[in-house]
C-alpha cells in the first residue's frame, strides 16, 4: 500500500471501504444470509456513495477473507489474536497484501466510519504475522486447500492425486456465463448486439448456446438492448449444459422437479421451442414467483408453475408415469460453486450434508414416480461431492430395479456430438478445474 494509495480516486475512501469490508463479514458471520445477498443489499443502499471499482476493491477484500479462511484461523491461534471478522481482516492484509503496522493504524483510526483503533496487545500479535507467508508447513492439506473438513473426504475421493489443484481452482474468479435464449435470437445475433453496446463476449467452449463475458467493463448487462429483449439470461456453463443433458424436446411432457427461480426451466422450454408442456415445481414459492417474471420475459409459454406441499405432494403421485423427462437439480451443499460462493464452504457442517443427502434420497423416490415407461430422469447437483452424486444414485438404483444408468458419454453425444469432457462415461461431472465452468454432476437414468 502506497501513500498515493490511501487517498482514493473511488467514491468511497480507503478506510472507509476497509470499514465496510469488515461489517459485511461481520454481517456474514452473524447471520445465515449468503454473501451475494448481503453485498447486493449494501450495494443497492449505498448506490450512489460507490463506484464501480469501490464495489470491485470491496468484494476482493471479502473475498480475500474467505479465501484464506482456514489459513487465516491457523494464524490467529498462533499469534493469539481473537478469533473474530476483525483480526480475519487485519491479518489478511498483512499476510496476503504485505501491509504494514502503519498503515493499518491510519486506516483504522476510529473516526466515523472507520475501523476502531488498533489495541496494544493486539499490535503486539499483528507484529508476529509481518513477513510471514499464509502457507506454513505444519498445515494439513486441507487446510492448505481451503477445504472445510465435512467435505475432505469426499473431495479427496472423488479428486485423487488432483485434489490440491482442483481445489484451487474452486477458489479462482468465476466467469461471467450467459445462456441464450434461442426461442428470440441465436448466439450470434445476440454476441454482435452486446459488442455493439461495449459488451464484450466470445461463445462459451461447451456449451451451443452459451456466451462468456471476455473483457470486464461495457454497460451493466440489465442495461444492454439484448438482455430488455429477453435475448438471454445469467447462467453459468455448467448448469446450461445440464440442461441439454436432459435431452427435452418439441412436444414431449416435462417436470422440473426442483425449478427454483426457473434458471433451467428457462432452457427447457426453449429446447423443447415452446411446445409440449413443462411443470417447474418447488416448495418454496418466494423462488417459484421469481420464476414467474423470467418465463414472461423469455417469451416462454409452454411452463407451468406448481408448487408443491412437501417432496410426497399428492400431486406427484397422481401424475405417476405421465413424464418423458423428469429433471431433479436437486437442494445440495453447493461446493462445486464455491469459487462464486466461498462462504459456504464455512456457513455448512457435517450436519447439513447428512441432511442434505437424506432430502435428496426422499426427492429421488418421489420425483422417479413421475418417469412414464421409457422415460428419464435426470438427478443433477451443483455439488462435487460423492455422498450427494454417485453415492445417491448407486444407492437409488439398487432399490429402483426398474431403472437403469444411461451412459452420460452416449447422452452428451446424442445431443452435442462434441467430445465428451467428462472423466467418467457413465456421469457427467464437471469442474472448474478440468472444464473452467462451475463444478455440476449429472446422472441420466431410464425407466424400462
Ligand atoms: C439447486 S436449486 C434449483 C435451481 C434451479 N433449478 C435453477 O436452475 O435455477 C434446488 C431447489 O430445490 C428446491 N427444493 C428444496 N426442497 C425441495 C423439495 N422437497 N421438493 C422440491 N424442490 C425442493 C429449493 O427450493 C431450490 O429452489
Amino acid at each position: 500500500m502506497s501513500e498515493n494509495q490511501t487517498k482514493s480516486a473511488y467514491g468511497l475512501g480507503r478506510a472507509a471501504r476497509l470499514n465496510l469490508a469488515y461489517e459485511i463479514l461481520t454481517e456474514l458471520a452473524e447471520t445465515s444470509r449468503p454473501l451475494d445477498a448481503i453485498l447486493s443489499s449494501r450495494f443497492r443502499h449505498l448506490q450512489d456513495a460507490l463506484e464501480r471499482r469501490d464495489r470491485r476493491d470491496l468484494e476482493q477484500r471479502v473475498r480475500s477473507v474467505l479465501l484464506h479462511y482456514r489459513r487465516l484461523l491457523w494464524w490467529l491461534k498462533q499469534v493469539r489474536l481473537d478469533i473474530n471478522m476483525r483480526s480475519m481482516l487485519l491479518a489478511d492484509m498483512i499476510l496476503n497484501d504485505d501491509a504494514d503496522i502503519p498503515q493499518l493504524e491510519k486506516l483504522c483510526n476510529g473516526a466515523h466510519n472507520r475501523m476502531d483503533m488498533l489495541r496494544k496487545e493486539e499490535i503486539a500479535s499483528l507484529k508476529r504475522l509481518l513477513g510471514k507467508n499464509i502457507n506454513h508447513p505444519d498445515m494439513n492439506e486441507a487446510m492448505l486447500a481451503e477445504c472445510p473438513d465435512w467435505a475432505a473426504a469426499g473431495l479427496k475421493r472423488i479428486f485423487g492425486d488432483n485434489f490440491a489443484a482442483e481445489m484451487r481452482a474452486l477458489s479462482d474468479k468465476p466467469t461471467s456465463d450467459f445462456r441464450v435464449n434461442t426461442l428470440l435470437a441465436s448466439p450470434a445475433d445476440t454476441a454482435e448486439s452486446l459488442a455493439s453496446q461495449g459488451f464484450k463476449v466470445d461463445a462459451t467452449p461447451l456449451s451451443p448456446i452459451g456466451l462468456r463475458q471476455s473483457q470486464p467493463g461495457g454497460p451493466i448487462l440489465s442495461e444492454t438492448e439484448a438482455f430488455r429483449q429477453g435475448w438471454l439470461e445469467v447462467q453459468d456453463e455448467g448448469s446450461q449444459l445440464v440442461a441439454l443433458m436432459v435431452g427435452a424436446k418439441k412436444g414431449m411432457q416435462v417436470v422440473d422437479f426442483c425449478a427454483g427461480a426457473g434458471g433451467k426451466t428457462l432452457a427447457l422450454a426453449a429446447e423443447m421451442e415452446n411446445s409440449g408442456h413443462l411443470v417447474a415445481c418447488d416448495v418454496h414459492s418466494k423462488r417459484l414467483n421469481r420464476a414467474k417474471v423470467r418465463l414472461k420475459r423469455a417469451g416462454v409459454v409452454n411452463a407451468e408453475r406448481r408448487q408443491l406441499e412437501n417432496t410426497f405432494d399428492k400431486w406427484v403421485k397422481k401424475s405417476r408415469g405421465k413424464f418423458d423427462r423428469v429433471l431433479i437439480d436437486a437442494p445440495c451443499s453447493g461446493t462445486g460453486t464455491w469459487r462464486r460462493n466461498p462462504d459456504s464452504k464455512w456457513s455448512k457442517d457435517e450436519t447439513d450434508l447428512t441432511e442434505l443427502v437424506q432430502l435428496q434420497k426422499e426427492i429421488l423416490d418421489s420425483a422417479s414416480r413421475l418417469v412414464k415407461s421409457g422415460g428419464r430422469l435426470i438427478y443433477a447437483t451443483c455439488s462435487l461431492l460423492p455422498e450427494e452424486n454417485e453415492d445417491q444414485i448407486e444407492r437409488f438404483l439398487s432399490s429402483n430395479t426398474a431403472f437403469k444408468r444411461l451412459s452420460a458419454q452416449d447422452v452428451w453425444q446424442e445431443r452435442l456430438a462434441t467430445d465428451y469432457p467428462a472423466k467418467d462415461p457413465n456421469y457427467l461431472r464437471l469442474s472448474p478445474y478440468l472444464n473452467g465452468c462451475d463444478g455440476f454432476f449429472a446422472a441420466i437414468l431410464e425407466r424400462e
